[in-house]
């Protein structure tokens, strides 16, 4: 009896951009050529059921066969992938340049020793002569990219010589009489498949199917189903589990319920979606689904939580919905895999990160207002050093960096106006920093003649980095800093004419607390990692922040980010950010910090020993001998409402809380809490 057989066909394409890059003696990296992509190859698996009779046994025959043929490919794209390896070495230029001067030397030295052995003076002054030549001579790079050709193409004769041997070897013994040759090629082959096998157990994940499976059912024999779902006869019959050579465990559960789809889809409201033959690649499976008349990508996106269903999806793999080539197709990601990307930072390398997805760089210049969301840990500080370093590595170009909390500015000091902002007196520092950025575009603005600025040495491109929005909103609700986001707001609504950037990180990307209203509004281009809440994403992103089916919230972190380059309403793009250490900062060259000429002196350096404010000064006076004070009576002394005494304090990091006074326990502020923010100030 005739048994079900079905085949799938899946395509084997390694994501673009899968690099390495070798370490240079300084510890950067240099970039390498990607290893030479592998063709989009079909790698069939197959899956067979048997029956007990001839037919059977030539089917189980047939399936050996398929199976050795897939590990012989597998093999072939593996050697392939080894020889381009081989071939493109970007260290083999070095050794030409080295072979190069070697032979360079060889040369001087034969002709040094030819003027000592020269018997005629005219011999010894032609080969001085020559020694002089040689040693003006150097090693032209036309030279080196010759050698370079020569030695590619000598690698590229050698790895092609074998198999070349092994297809025309026998063609050229049959035609010489000598047939028993052509066993030459299935030889080869049986060659390649044991290869093939021994690569694929050493990568482990292959779960070829090698045998058949039993039969299962009786049914007639259906059309081999070739990248499409499985017909309704198929998905409520016997679907085998089909298992694909280099797939893992959970693409197989995921490939098998594509193969059922359409009983799936039915059940879980998903008809009129039919999907394609998937492909695997570095970051997973990718499928193209053609729309019937009731879809469009919008809501294939807003099923998306039905797909993951039906699709078996585990949780921690991103699915993401993207508009298809046509109008009628939409692109289904299912990130199984997280693509082995070399993400380091390099001098020269370019963009921000990378996309896995298409490979494209982010190319996002620093040179420009931005954004930069993130919760705590989600690698913002680390995000904004690619741009910093260009910044600190241009000479028409200089970075002011304020840390509120302290922790990154240390690295950037030999490069950079670093302000730390904690305490009172960091404050007072960053207040002063932000107004002299202020002063400066002011002054730019007056000096441009109406025309966008020219940055010089003295007036450089200004690139104002704050690295915690919400610690400077939270400063602006104190009295003395209460202007801070006006200047904030006007470096942002006018800097650009000025060539004054503002970079805005924040924790808590949410209109109240991390971004004021200005601010955001002349920001568009936009880095998300990953963030608290859909809520936060809507604030970054707008309607828009779900818009190629990534989420902040859902990114993984550190170093996963969405960017947003082109107008509001453009949907962020997936990236993988290149990462900097701190080692790489560090190394950047040193520099004089910039300062706004006329501008205090090294603004804010010896605030620790300036004029305590009001408010701690009454809240001193008033607590005096006392184990603390209330609240309210430095209000009514001050002649302010208690909330302004309560910010003002809160700013100078002086919380209310309980003391006792004669046994009673008091609401308000403790002596010793007092006494310790008035030792800012060198009391
Ligand atoms: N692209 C990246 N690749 C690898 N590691 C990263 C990357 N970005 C950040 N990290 C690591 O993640 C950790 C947190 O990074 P970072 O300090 O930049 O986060 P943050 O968002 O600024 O945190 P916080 O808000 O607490 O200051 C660091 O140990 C850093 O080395």
């Amino acid at each position: 009896m005739a048994r079900q057989t079905k085949r799938r066909h899946l395509s084997v394409v390694p994501a673009p951009g899968a690099e390495d890059a070798p370490h240079t003696p300084t510890g950067m990296t240099e970039p390498k050529r990607a290893q030479a992509p592998l063709e989009p190859t079909a790698v069939y698996a197959s899956e067979a059921a048997t029956t007990r009779t001839a037919a059977g046994a030539a089917e189980r025959a047939r399936h050996v066969l398929a199976t050795g043929h897939t590990y012989a490919v597998l093999a072939w794209l593996h050697y392939w992938n080894v020889a381009m390896g081989y071939v493109m070495d970007p260290d083999l230029r070095t050794e030409m340049v080295d072979q190069a001067e070697r032979d360079l030397d060889h040369k001087r030295v034969a002709a040094a020793k030819r003027a000592r052995r020269a018997l005629s003076p005219e011999d010894k002054r032609a080969a001085q002569r020559e020694i002089q030549r040689l040693e003006r001579r150097c090693v032209s790079e036309l030279e080196v990219d010759a050698r370079t050709l020569g030695a590619r193409s000598g690698r590229l004769l050698r790895k092609l010589a074998l198999p070349a041997a092994v297809v025309v070897g026998p063609v050229l013994m049959a035609a010489n009489g000598m047939w028993i040759g052509v066993l030459i090629w299935p030889a080869a082959w049986g060659w390649l498949a044991v290869q093939g096998r021994a690569h694929a157990i050493a990568e482990g994940t292959t779960t070829a199917t090698e045998l058949p499976p039993t039969a299962v059912a009786d049914a007639p024999r259906p059309p081999a189903v070739t990248g499409a779902p499985a017909n309704p006869a198929t998905a409520a019959g016997a679907a085998q589990a089909t298992r694909v050579l280099g797939a893992t465990p959970e693409e197989n559960v995921i490939l098998e319920r594509l193969a059922d789809w359409t009983a799936q889809a039915k059940s879980r409201g998903l008809a009129g979606l039919t999907p394609g033959a998937p492909t695997l690649d570095e970051a997973g499976l990718c499928v193209v689904l053609t729309l019937d008349g009731k879809w469009d990508p919008g809501r294939v996106r807003g099923a998306v939580g039905q797909i993951r269903a039906a699709l078996a999806v585990p949780a921690e793999a991103g699915v993401q919905i993207t508009p298809g080539a046509r109008g009628d197709e939409a692109v289904l990601r299912i990130r199984t895999r997280t693509p082995a990307l070399d993400t380091s930072w390099y001098e020269g390398r370019e963009g921000i990160g990378i996309v896995p997805e298409t490979g494209r760089i982010a190319e996002v210049s620093p040179y420009g207002h931005r954004l930069v969301a993130g919760t705590t840990g989600a690698g913002k500080s680390t995000a904004m050093r690619p741009w910093m370093a260009r910044v600190a590595m241009n000479p028409l170009a200089a970075l002011v960096f304020i840390d509120p909390k302290g922790q990154e500015c240390p690295l950037w000091e030999h490069c950079a106006r670093t302000v730390k902002g904690v305490g009172a007196a960091g404050q007072q520092r960053v207040y002063l920093a932000i107004s002299e950025v202020a002063l400066e575009l002011e002054w730019r603005q007056e000096h441009a003649g109406g025309t966008d600025w020219t940055p010089t040495e003295e007036h450089p491109e200004l690139v104002l980095v704050v690295d915690e929005g919400a610690s400077i909103v939270r400063m602006s609700k104190t009295k003395s800093y209460k202007d801070v986001l006006d200047k904030l707001e006007y470096i942002a609504a006018q800097g650009r004419a000025g060539r004054i950037w503002l970079h805005w990180a924040t924790q808590y990307p949410t209109k109240s607390e991390g971004i004021p209203a200005l601010v955001t509004e002349n920001i568009t281009t936009r880095l998300s990692l990953r963030t608290e809440s859909p809520t936060a994403d809507r604030v970054v992103f707008g309607e828009n922040a779900t818009a190629t089916g990534w989420t902040p919230s859902e990114l993984e972190i550190p170093g996963w980010a969405m960017i947003r380059t082109g107008p509001k309403d453009a949907p962020p793009d997936h990236t993988r950010l290149w990462h900097m250490t701190d080692e790489q900062v560090r190394a950047l060259p040193a520099r004089a910090a910039w300062h706004h000429a006329g501008a205090p002196s090294e603004a804010g350096e010896d605030l620790d020993d300036g004029e305590m404010p009001e408010v701690l000064a009454a809240a001193l006076e008033l607590s005096e001998g006392q184990p603390g004070v209330r609240g309210h009576d430095i209000a009514g002394h001050l002649g302010w409402d208690l909330i302004d005494v309560q910010t003002e304090l809160l700013a100078l990091e002086v919380r209310a809380g309980r003391y006792s006074d004669d046994g009673r326990q008091v609401r308000g502020y403790p002596r010793e809490d007092l006494e310790a923010a008035a030792a800012n100030y060198g009391m």
